[in-house]
């Protein structure tokens, strides 16, 4: 108990007691209790005062506390456990019935017009366990869905706004940079009770055209005067030398349209719900910006997305590693193949509100590339977030807010944040706090399996904003939560030379990463 706790509770008890305070001498000077002094009062007083009774009262009251807030804790976990089970099991169901879906449209396609008949030719080759396992095992790449089709059909109807082709094609990982497309697995031998890793392959994932690509969807960034050139130049030489058939969305036609009727051979969409059908449709995307424009492309995809090749119009391009100058030479080469790709896995993220009637009852799932962010937004007070991974209690964030990012957008504002930079293939999420209230709160990195959700707890004092690639601002309120899990479709870009060069070029050319001066050789040596 502290001397001004003390002190308190003697003038409570009408107790004339001053520790704190010097007495004044008969000479009339001031003379401050000695510390002995003040401890022989101390002493008095307990004796005089029924501070144990008091006392016991405290720590059974602290104890039954301790008991509520662990009970409400459980409770959390539980709550957090069928979360996370429920948002899997949407996810699941999610897959599943896109997947009816293909199957039922094929069926009708089959029946229907011969211009829509060639989307029965396309065919979401979905490997069973059994044929994964006979493949390449049961991790990688073949555990995704790989896009495949069969010939396409040569009577489809110019007239169909929508082109209805896609080329098919494989992918495959070379070993040590062995581009043979061989299969290497990762294999954990446990031999006479030994652990051991067989040899690594180097996961450097290869696309090979099976037939030729016949669409690029081109998304260009707004307003400004170099990428509307380049995507004009760009689209003039698609069609000329390689005649591929160009689409883009409807503002970029409409700009295109205004400067020349040339240009009305370009599709685009006249409703939202055909962006949901984009990727039966393209073969592949090209991005002309920065990096905002790799993550508005991949946000218009909202299952699985076509290889991106991104070009570098903006300042940074972490994810942009062609050079705009050279279009011609790196789309020859990808139209080609093969060529390197890198897998950036996206988040699904749930927003689960707290008026929800039962755990099943989800807003409409958003992916992202980069991160979800949840801070205070206008809030002048901390933010309060209870984090749980899977059923298991992470947290409590008090601060400016949270981060729970992929590898990709390790080197953007969990960057900031003071996370790590996370090599885009490394299988993880990364859980980085933004300005929290802690000395000791560091930044984690989670297995890319598990479930998070984050929740504002009910004594929270402020609200929270979940904002998703830096976009799409949402309010959560006491009681809600956001969910937030692997999404199973990432976004395949391709490499200028490969996964590990490019990201390693994009962080000493774009952060200057460790850059400093050699140290001269004249000196002292060892
Ligand atoms: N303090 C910060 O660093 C901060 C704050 C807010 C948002 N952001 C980032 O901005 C992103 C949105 O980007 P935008 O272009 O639409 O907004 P923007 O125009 O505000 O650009 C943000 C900057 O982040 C860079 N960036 C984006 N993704 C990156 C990545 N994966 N790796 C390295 N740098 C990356 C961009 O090149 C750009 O320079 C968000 O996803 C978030 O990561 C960063
Ligand atoms: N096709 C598009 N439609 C609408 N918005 C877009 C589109 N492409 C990009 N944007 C938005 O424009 C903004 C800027 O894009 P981007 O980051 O590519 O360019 P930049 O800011 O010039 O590049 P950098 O950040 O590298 O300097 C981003 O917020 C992005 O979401």
């Amino acid at each position: 108990m502290s001397l001004d706790q003390v002190e308190k509770q003697a003038s409570d008890n009408k107790l004339s007691i001053d520790v704190s305070r010097p007495r004044v001498t008969e000479n009339g000077f001031l003379a401050p209790f000695t510390s002995f002094e003040s401890e022989k009062a101390i002493h008095e007083y307990i004796s005089q005062t029924p501070v144990r009774s008091t006392d016991d009262h405290l720590v059974e009251f602290s104890e039954a506390m301790r008991t509520v807030a662990k009970a409400l804790r459980r409770v959390a976990e539980g709550k957090a456990a069928a979360q996370a089970e429920a948002a899997e099991w949407k996810r699941k169901y999610e897959l599943e019935r896109a997947r009816n879906q293909r199957y039922k449209s094929e069926e009708v396609a089959s029946e229907g017009c011969s211009c829509c008949s060639a989307s029965s030719s396309r065919q979401l080759v979905v490997h069973t366990e059994t044929e994964q396992a006979k493949c390449c095992g049961n991790h990688g790449i073949c555990s995704h869905e790989v896009l495949a089709d069969e010939v396409a059909n040569p009577n489809s109807d110019p007239a169909c706004k929508m082109v209805a082709r896609k080329a098919s094609f494989k992918l495959s990982w070379g070993c040590n940079g062995n581009k043979s497309g061989q299969h290497k697995h990762e294999v954990v031998s446990f031999e006479k009770g030994d652990i051991t890793t067989a040899e690594r392959s180097s996961k450097q994932i290869l696309l090979k055209w099976e037939s030729p690509p016949k669409t690029v969807f081109i998304v260009a960034k707004p307003n400004s005067t170099s990428v509307h050139a380049l995507c004009v130049e760009m689209i003039r030489w698609l069609k000329e030398h390689k005649k591929i058939d160009v689409l883009v969305e409807p503002r970029v036609r409409e700009e295109l349209l205004k400067e020349s009727f040339y240009f009305d051979f370009v599709q685009t969409w006249q409703d939202d719900e055909e962006i949901k059908h984009l990727h039966t449709k393209v073969d592949l995307v090209i991005t002309l910006g920065g990096d905002g424009t790799v993550l508005w492309a991949a946000s218009l995809f909202k299952g699985p997305v076509p290889p991106v090749v991104p070009f570098s119009l903006g300042s940074l391009g972490f994810l942009t590693p062609f050079q705009s100058e050279h279009y011609r030479e790196s789309l020859e080469a990808i139209l080609k193949g093969p060529f390197s790709i890198t897998l950036r896995h996206r988040l699904q993220c749930h927003v689960v509100r707290d008026s929800a009637k039962d755990e099943l009852e989800f807003e409409e799932p958003i992916l992202v590339l980069n991160e979800v962010t949840i801070d205070r937004g206008i809030s002048s007070y901390l933010t309060y977030l209870e984090c749980y991974c899977d059923s298991s209690f992470v947290t409590c964030v008090q601060g400016d807010g949270l981060i729970i990012s992929t590898t990709s957008g390790s080197t953007a504002y969990s960057l900031a944040a003071g996370g790590s930079m996370v090599h885009p293939q490394v299988p993880a999420i990364l859980f980085t706090p933004i300005c929290p209230h802690s000395l000791s709160f560091r930044p984690l990195i989670l297995p890319e399996y598990v479930a998070l959700r984050v929740q504002v707890p009910f004594n929270s004092r402020g609200q929270a904003w979940a904002s998703f690639d830096g976009k799409d601002r949402k309010q959560l309120s006491a009681g809600d939560a956001l969910i937030c899990s692997m999404a199973p479709w990432p976004v395949p870009t391709a490499c200028l030379v490969d996964s590990t060069t490019d990201f390693l070029r994009s962080i000493h050319e774009g952060l200057h990463w460790n850059l400093r001066k050699t140290q001269s050789f004249d000196g002292p040596r060892d």
